[in-house]
Parts: structure tokens; sequence; C-alpha cells
């Protein structure tokens, strides 16, 4: 598969690597310096990790010339119904996932089918932490949202998530940390006031989330529309 990187930068080089030792070409690979300089023709798939700034217009040049994405990059999902749109109008194809992370697909699930259980236990509290490097540009993470929206499709008395506290109970606060060199650690925490009861998730390196990314690159052939995990995993 001849594959063109969009943003070559933590994620970029460790999907390279990959994406090599897989048997993979990467034909381009494109920083900000040169954004403007692919050629949609040179790839089978683009692999788009790169910054919240440039994923809609990278990925609307990929579209409208009928290069498949696998787009991770986070931070820019206002404009997400765009694209989507655009990938039905184009019969293009469109993959998404907040993360690529095996772990973290497992993770969303627990998550959903915890929140469900507690739904029946008002006395419980909730609340999300998440830690990340303090390179990363976008707070809460992509990762921290999808597990919030887990939570409120079943929680009932949470009705938004926050990342400032806010005190108002109908608020689901997601605390962030940054620490140098953390790629990324995520908690959900249920607190009452005889006990807590908390999930998480840490990841060890950025192995998972560049793994999954050309897995998907490659399950991407020959599909169209607008992809996610859950078809991937067929959860
Ligand atoms: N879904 C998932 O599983 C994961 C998602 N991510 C997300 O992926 C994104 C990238 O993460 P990471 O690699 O750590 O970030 P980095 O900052 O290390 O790399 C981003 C790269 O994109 C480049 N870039 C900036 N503008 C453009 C542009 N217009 N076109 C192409 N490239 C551009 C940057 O260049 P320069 O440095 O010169 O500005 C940089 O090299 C983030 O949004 C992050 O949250 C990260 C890990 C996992
Ligand atoms: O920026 C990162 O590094 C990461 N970003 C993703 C997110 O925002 O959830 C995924 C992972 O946690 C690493």
């Amino acid at each position: 598969m001849n594959i063109i990187l969009l943003g070559y930068g933590k994620m970029g080089k460790i999907i390279e690597r990959i994406a090599l030792e897989r048997g993979h070409v990467v034909t381009a690979r494109i920083d900000v310096d040169n954004s403007d300089a692919f050629d949609t023709a040179e790839g089978d798939v683009a692999i788009e990790f790169s910054h919240p700034d440039a994923a809609f217009n990278n990925i609307r040049r990929c579209l409208s010339r009928q290069l498949p994405v696998v787009c991770g990059t986070t931070g820019w999902l206002a404009r997400k119904p765009e694209i989507e749109t655009l990938c039905r109008q184009q019969n293009s194809t469109f993959f998404y996932a907040s993360n690529y992370s095996l772990g973290v697909n497992v993770f969303f699930k627990v998550n959903e089918f915890l929140a469900k259980l507690m739904n029946n236990f008002p006395q419980y509290d909730i609340r999300m932490d998440e830690v990340h490097h303090t390179e990363k540009r976008d707070a809460p993470s992509g990762t921290a949202i999808t597990l919030a929206e887990g939570v409120m499709k079943h929680l009932t008395r949470k009705k938004s998530w926050v990342n400032d506290q806010t005190g108002k109970s109908e608020d689901l606060f997601i605390e962030s940390f940054r620490i140098d060199q953390v790629p990324g650690t995520h908690v959900v925490k249920y607190e009452s006031a005889i006990d807590d009861l908390e999930i998480k998730h840490i990841a060890h390196s950025r192995e998972g989330f560049a793994l999954g990314a050309v897995m998907v690159a490659e399950w991407l052939k020959d599909k169209k529309g607008v992809l996610g995990m859950d078809d991937f995993l067929k959860f």
C-alpha cells in the first residue's frame, strides 16, 4: 500500500516505522512547511495526524480527489459533520477515531457498560481525568470527549461535559493535566460518601495508536463511506 502521511510529527514518524515494518511504502510526508505540496495520486490512502487547524483542509482535499483518509487528529471536531457530508457527496472514504488503540476501544465499551449500571445509583457523582504530554494542543483530549459522550448516552443525570469545574450537578467535569512525556492516561471516577469506583487506561507509549491507524488503513481498502472503530472492530 502507498501511504501519504499528513502530519509528520510524533505520530507521523511512528506510523511510518510501523507501516514500513508491515511492508508498505510511504510516498509523501506532509508537514506544516509543505502542506500544499502533496499529490493525492501518489497514495492509496492518507493517514492524517497533524494539527487541529490543518486537519479539515487536509481531509477535504483528499476526499474531493477520492483518496481515502484515516484521521486521528483531535481538536477540530466542530467541522466533522461537514467532512462527513462531503465524503458522502463524493462517494469517498473517511475513517475517524479519537483513539486508535485497541485497549482504549475496549475501555470505551467498559465505560458505557459501567455508566448504564451507575444510572441506577444516583449517590455516585462522576468525573474524569485525562493526562497528556505538555505539547498537546487541545483540551480536553478527543478520547476524554468520546468517554464523556459514552457516559452521557446512559447516565441521564449528566447533560454536558465541561473542562472547568462549574459545580452544576448536570455537568460532567473533565480535568486535563499536562505532564512532560505522558503518552495518554484516562480515568473515569465514580465517587460517593461510602466508596469510590474507577476505571483507567494508561498508554505506555504511542505504539498502540500508530499500529491501530496502520491496521485500519489496511482494512479500509475498497471500502466507502464514513467509518469508525465500531466498524473496524465489529463491536
Ligand atoms: N486518534 C489517536 O489515536 C491519536 C491522535 N493524536 C492526535 O494526532 C495529532 C498529532 O499528534 P502528534 O503527532 O503527537 O503531534 P505533533 O505536534 O508531534 O505533530 C503534528 C505534526 O503536524 C504538522 N502540521 C502542522 N500543520 C500541518 C499541516 N497544515 N499539514 C500537515 N502537517 C501539519 C506539525 O508541524 P509543525 O511541528 O512544524 O507545526 C507536526 O509535525 C494531534 O491532534 C493528537 O491529538 C495523537 C495520538 C493518538
Ligand atoms: O495528543 C495526543 O498525544 C493524544 N491524542 C489523542 C486524544 O486527544 O485523545 C489520543 C491519545 O490520548 C494521545
